[in-house]
């Protein structure tokens, strides 16, 4: 007869027997007092557990499961944290007896509270949308330690205001991670687009963005407003009203929550009253929504000016591909694709937000590229290293729940404390070896954040956790496995009855074991016990050894399902056995929270130093994944001069993407020569290659080797790109109003420290304003010092050299090959990067031929470009005099630029006009006179 495959017993884990002579009632647990509750008795039957993966299991695991509220002792008069525990025994015994009914509802306090809680004054609700009512705010802490995605999902709300009256344009922004207990203040001065806002909130990527109500006031929204709500379509969007946003408060706040290793930010911020005005509103609206408050002296915040990092703004990350592709979403051929090898999800987060704001102070670069340098050269510490680290859960996380007062037990809340106990436990436990691993490094951020783990307070909790928690206790995967953890994480004889309530879990685990083993020998079926979150336990049974139809199964097993070889269902008796099973377990819960939160208000002060340990486990974790993406590709250790010079370099992503390694080409770019145009036929690497010079850049700026054989960068303080995306499905006239939008933010922005890239600039209209368009923006980016490159198919802008020194010309290279059997001509492209501009013509209808076109429009295309091609030389055809003419006019506006864009005294100012009319009248011997708009 087959057998289930279940034992009910194992060496390891005995069973609580039957037979210890305590009575049952089918109701309720039974009692034993003499009976000492050991560790090891735990629930023995090995299931096969459905589970959901830790990621998204939420809060405590089993989130189906925890949905009522706690019966709360003294619900009115808790004081702190943990303080139920002096009211330990009577709060228990009134538990065991009584009325826990555990997952009789469906919905969380939270999600009860949610509506009302809309009602009150504090939200007046959003004219627009509504899209706030959905969220489900996500407390709990998710053990995911590999997955980026779960990592990078939105958790950040952002609290926005703006100065009104003469101080409008005056930023102030406040916002705060759900996952991570730190707020971040910055306050700053925009221009009229709000570009600084836009892009500030776009490396965020808010969950949800909170403004004043005065700022949509009906029919008067701000243009800030307007801004925000346009380029934030699925964000959350809340107004609430403007007496929130109050500075006094705001400094109150920060005051009474700010960590004391942070509290300097107080002097940084005490004058700026838009960011204390955001932070205010921020975190009544957060305390509101998550309906607990954040402990006293728990959080960290700072002050970000935007100097500190580089600027790279949304449309140029897009651009170049940085954190989603262009072309398919789902994959990971990014920058982030390339560099990521971290293993927690806080490194995973700081190398995002780093590839977003890259660094600027050339000393912490070189601080971070010496950490992977020494990485690369020891393999026993980046072996050792990357071992420990990545049994790190995620930290920040962790600390953001703990830091958090829930308003409310409920068995949520009981179930997320207990959970995170346990995790932080675990999280300690990885100090030492951690200390291990390090102890020879040498580089001296290495040695800091070895410095940083000698911290006693590490060692403290840990003690103190251990006289509660048991040994074994730890992160597991796996909702059954975790939940076992969690019954079993407080030592035995601390609460009798707790041990007593987890002799009867056990008890009727076992008893759910044996009565499916029954159930498989009356039915002579291979049956066997698993389990899930949403089901608890249920029967399996694969279809591989007994083909049986479903209404062949007997009658007793109901809610049979089918997925693939496998039957899942249950029975009436197994559903009964559940929801003792459940009660059970919410005394457990209960009893243990008590216990939990007594010991977390006793840890709770040295708790600050799990700030230190997340930032340097993400820290780690990034220039390991710096140091593993060299291991796989030779990279070169960049270097910072005044110089742009890039010794065969390649573009990264591409060669994550194509089999072969892509064509190596150099860069060389300074003052003298800091603006290069590109040139050269469709599909022969112009594009690429501007990608390439920016991700080279960001990669150098945030620490980690790059993709040359040498490589030197000037530090870019903004990195800005126009270049067009595949997937533009817009009209041809919207592309180019994107276009000119793009490039008019370029020319608002752009400073002598700006790295530009444009490609095929004016391509959204006819020829000659294209090439007009060109021409002025190319005069006018001259007149900076910034690094720009500029790749375009007008060949006539390549003798702008001729008027411009600092203008270089290169272009991509193609040979022309005949193909013999189709006696035709071929394109090779050889992605080479020569000096000069391409002599190559009519490039177009020579791609076109290689496509797919039919041969009789290439050839139709072919006749129409000569003739118009001879009638504009006709048109064009015009005298000495007139080309005199034209130079003139250029030069003139040349000079009137120059005029109005000089720092130049007026001394000085006369002298370079002077010398210029001088170089002038030396160009054009024949002219007389400077044009009177010049004299002007
Ligand atoms: N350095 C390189 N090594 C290998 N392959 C390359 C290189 N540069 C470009 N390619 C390949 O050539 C294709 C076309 O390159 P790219 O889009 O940069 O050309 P382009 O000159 O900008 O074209 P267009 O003018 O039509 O926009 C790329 O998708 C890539 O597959």
């Amino acid at each position: 007869m087959l057998r289930p495959e279940i034992s009910s017993t194992s060496p390891s884990a005995p069973a609580v027997s039957p037979s210890s002579g305590e009575t049952r009632s089918p109701q309720g647990p039974r009692y034993n007092f003499g009976l000492q509750e050991t560790p090891q008795s735990r629930p023995s039957v090995q299931v096969v557990s459905a589970s959901t993966p830790p990621g998204t299991s939420g809060a405590a695991g089993d989130r189906s499961s925890s949905s009522s509220s706690l019966p709360c002792p003294a619900p009115n008069s808790r004081p702190a944290q943990g303080s139920y525990f002096g009211n330990k025994r009577a709060y228990a015994e009134n538990t065991v007896a009584s009325n826990f009914t555990f997952g009789a509802s469906s919905s969380s306090a939270r999600d009860t509270n949610y509506p009302q809680t809309l009602k009150t004054p504090l939200s007046t609700g959003n004219p627009q949308r509504s899209g706030y009512k959905s969220w489900t705010p996500q407390v709990g802490y998710s053990a995911s330690s590999s997955s980026a995605i779960s990592a990078h999902s939105p958790s950040v709300i952002v609290a926005v205001v703006e100065g009104r009256g003469l101080a409008r344009g005056e930023i102030g922004m406040a916002s705060i991670d759900l996952k991570n207990p730190q707020i971040i203040l910055s306050q700053f001065a925009d221009n009229t687009t709000y570009a600084k806002v836009i892009t500030k909130l776009k490396i965020l990527s808010p969950l949800e963005i909170i403004m004043s109500n005065t700022a949509c006031a009906v029919g008067n929204s701000t243009k800030l407003f307007t801004l925000i709500t346009e380029n934030f379509k699925n964000v959350n969007f809340t107004t609430i009203q403007r007496k929130y946003f109050n500075e006094t408060k705001g400094l109150e706040y920060i005051e009474q929550l700010c960590i004391a290793e942070f509290s300097t930010v107080l002097m940084e911020v005490q004058s700026k009253y838009y960011c204390l005005a955001a932070v205010a509103a921020l975190l009544k609206y957060v305390e509101f929504i998550q309906n607990s408050v954040y402990a006293p002296k728990s959080l960290k915040i700072c002050f970000q000016g935007s100097e500190q990092t580089a600027m790279i703004d949304s449309s140029s990350a897009q651009n170049l591909e940085l954190l989603i592709n262009n072309q398919d979403c789902r994959n990971n051929h990014t920058l982030f694709g390339v560099l990521n090898y971290t293993k927690t999800p806080g490194g995973s987060r700081r190398l995002r937000s780093n590839i977003l704001e890259p660094l600027v102070d050339i000393e912490t670069i070189n601080m971070r590229l010496d950490c992977v340098q020494e990485l690369l050269q020891d393999e026993e510490l980046f072996f050792g290293l990357q071992s420990v680290i990545s049994r790190f859960l995620d930290t920040e996380q962790l600390l953001s729940v703990l830091v958090q007062i829930p308003k409310q037990d409920t068995v949520n809340a009981a179930e997320s404390k207990i959970t995170n106990l346990i995790y932080l436990k675990h999280t300690l436990e990885l100090v030492d070896p951690l200390k291990i691993a390090m102890k020879n490094c040498n580089t001296p951020l290495l040695r800091a954040y070895y410095g940083s783990l000698e911290d006693k307070r590490f060692g403290i909790i840990l003690e103190k956790i251990k006289t509660v928690i048991n040994d074994d206790a730890r992160y597991m995967k796996g909702c059954l496995n975790m939940r076992t953890q969690k019954c079993y994480a407080v030592r035995s004889n601390i609460n009798e009855f707790l041990d007593i309530a987890r002799r009867t879990y056990t008890e009727i685990v076992d008893d759910i074991a044996g009565m499916i083993s029954q159930l498989g020998e009356k039915y002579s079926l291979p049956l066997r016990t698993s389990f899930s979150s949403a089901r608890g336990f249920f029967i399996q049974m694969t279809t591989d050894c007994i083909a049986l139809p479903t209404d062949q199964l007997p009658s007793e097993f109901i809610k049979i399902s089918k997925v693939k070889n496998s039957y899942s269902f249950t029975s009436a008796d197994l559903i009964k056995m559940n929801e003792r099973c459940q009660e059970s377990l919410r005394e457990i819960y209960h009893m243990t929270y008590m216990i939990v939160c007594k010991l977390l208000s006793e840890i709770y002060e040295h708790i600050h130093c799990l700030y230190k340990l997340s930032d340097t486990v993400s820290m780690l974790d990034m220039l390991l994944s710096f140091a593993h993406a060299c291991t796989l590709s030779d990279y070169v250790r960049p270097e910072f001069t005044d110089t742009l010079a890039i010794k065969q370099g390649w573009h990264p992503i591409l060669e994550k993407i194509s089999a072969e390694k892509p064509i190596a080409n150099n860069t060389y770019i300074t003052e003298g020569s800091n603006f290069l145009i590109i040139t050269g036929p469709n599909m022969s690497g112009k594009s690429t290659y501007l990608k390439q010079i920016a991700l080279c850049q960001i990669m150098a700026q945030i620490g980690s080797y790059v993709p040359a054989e040498y490589s030197s960068f000037r530090i870019a303080k903004q990195i800005f790109t126009r270049i067009s995306t595949d997937d533009d499905i817009e009209t041809n006239s919207s592309t180019f109003m994107k276009e000119m939008k793009e490039i008019a933010y370029i020319l608002h922005n752009a400073n002598d420290k700006s790295l530009i890239l444009i490609d095929e600039l004016g391509r959204g209209t006819n020829t000659e304003e294209g090439i007009g368009i060109c021409y002025a923006v190319c005069e006018y980016l001259l007149s900076l010092k910034a690094f720009t490159l500029f790749a375009t198919h007008f060949l006539e802008l390549c003798h702008i050299d001729a008027l411009y020194p600092n203008v270089e010309n290169m272009h991509f290279e193609v040979q022309h090959v005949k193909n013999t059997s189709r006696n035709k001509e071929a394109i090779l492209y050889t992605y080479k990067l020569s000096k000069g501009l391409t002599e190559e013509k009519n490039y177009g209808l020579k791609a076109a031929e290689v496509s797919s076109l039919p041969p009789s429009i290439v050839l139709d295309a072919k006749e129409i470009t000569t003739q118009i091609t001879r009638q504009i030389l006709q048109n064009q055809r015009s005298t000495p005099e007139m080309e005199r003419q034209r130079a003139v006019y250029h030069l003139a506006t040349r000079l009137v630029q120059t005029a109005r864009n000089s720092q130049l005294d007026p001394d000085s100012l006369r002298i370079y006009l002077s010398n210029l009319k001088k170089k002038y009248k030396e160009d054009f011997p024949r002219t007389e006179q400077v044009p009177e708009k010049t004299e002007e």
